[in-house]
């Protein structure tokens, strides 16, 4: 199978990185939480994961040379008043690569220094040449700090197109949640997804080892029996537009509201059949929020475009440039959407102009 390798030592890295997480949100401090410079949340798990995830690529893909365009950087780790939470964090990692016996791999114990330094791996551009992996340590931080839904994201570009993705979703039952929004149809959580180009979408639990199951997206036809996922956050996407669409569709069922791209992986398996986001004006999407959902979902059958009907296109570097928004659907529903969508974003810019 091709991408064999990278493959392996993608799901190894983003299933410890999900580990590290787990232990941090079942013990989650305030002083963990920190504001970024835009004012969103960073966690010492968003830290920590883009560590683990460095590192783990870094050794088990040692033949090759390693581009990483992830969303952490280190320089607020380094600045002065940051020591206790370096160390926090830098503590958090050694624990975490030892449970895999991966320290002594990775050359013994870390320092701060060599945390600071597998953080900062994540520093690449992207763009259309050569291969680079793409991480989202933590997608869905505001669902990380409410104890909802939360995914580590890891993707890979060649070429400028997207030929692996995994996904952890360390809070996401094993079983549908559709009906169930937040609220899980069975005790056991904890799925990963991953998909490499031509050879499908699979799913596992994520902290064991049983057999991968081949997993598809909704064969739903009618739009009235479909329903449709968002974003938790209404700060992150209109609700007002989707709710527009779905009533255009005749979509019967009240959206699904989950963080992150746990939705991608719930839509790979049939739970939900169609995905809106639409973000406020002057939103630039990045490429980590979307990479490892978007194989998840096309290789599980879905099709994943902007609000126009084109494809993703993540050649750019670190952003997408897109037409007002993304949407997913699998490909019978995809024209009416499509459809719906125009329709709904022209009557909201009628009556804008109209204001
Ligand atoms: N204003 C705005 N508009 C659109 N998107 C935004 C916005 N601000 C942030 N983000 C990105 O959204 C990521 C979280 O994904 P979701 O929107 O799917 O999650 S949520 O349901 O809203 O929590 C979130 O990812 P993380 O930062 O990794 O959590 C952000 O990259
Ligand atoms: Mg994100
Ligand atoms: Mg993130
Ligand atoms: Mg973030």
């Amino acid at each position: 199978m091709a991408y064999e390798k990278e493959l392996d030592a993608a799901k190894k890295a983003a299933s410890l990185a999900a580990r590290l997480c787990q232990k941090v949100q079942k013990a989650l401090l305030q002083s963990d939480v920190q504001s970024k410079s835009d004012k969103s949340p960073v966690t010492v798990a968003d830290y920590g994961s883009q560590a683990v995830v460095s590192l783990v690529l870094e050794r088990e893909l040692t033949s090759e040379p390693f581009s990483l365009v992830a969303e952490e950087d280190s320089a607020d780790l380094r600045k002065d008043g940051s020591e206790d939470i370096l160390q926090r964090i830098t503590k958090l990692v050694n624990d975490t690569l030892a449970t895999e016996d991966l320290t002594k791999a990775i050359d013994s114990t870390l320092t701060t220094d060599d945390l600071l330094r597998a953080i900062d791996c994540g520093t690449s551009e992207g763009g259309p040449n050569g291969r680079h992996w793409v991480l989202d340590p933590i997608d869905g931080t505001k669902g990380f700090l409410r104890g909802d839904q939360y995914a580590v994201a890891l993707g890979l570009l060649e070429e400028g197109k997207v030929v692996l993705g995994v996904l952890a979703c360390p809070n996401l039952p094993l079983t549908s949640i559709a009906g169930n929004k937040n609220s899980s149809s069975s005790d056991e959580i904890g799925c990963l997804f991953f998909a490499t180009i031509g050879s499908g979408t699979y799913m596992q639990p994520l902290d064991s080892k049983s057999e991968p199951v081949k997993v598809h997206v909704s064969s739903v036809e009618n739009p009235e029996e479909a329903s449709f996922f968002e974003s938790f956050e209404g700060a992150h996407s209109l609700h007002d537009l989707s709710s527009s669409i779905a009533s255009k569709l005749g979509v019967k069922a009240p959206p699904v509201r989950i963080d992150s791209q746990a939705k991608y992986g719930a839509l790979s398996r049939g739970d939900g059949a169609i995905y809106l986001r639409f973000p406020h004006k002057g939103y630039r999407e990045k490429i980590w929020d979307h990479v490892a959902g978007a194989i998840v979902v096309t290789e599980a059958g879905g099709i994943v475009t902007d609000a126009g009907g084109k494809p993703l296109d993540f050649s750019k570097g670190k952003y997408l440039d897109l037409d007002t928004g993304i949407i997913v659907a699998n490909e019978k529903l995809m024209p009416l959407l499509l459809k719906a969508v125009r329709d709904s974003i022209a009557e909201q810019e009628k009556a804008s102009s109209s204001l």
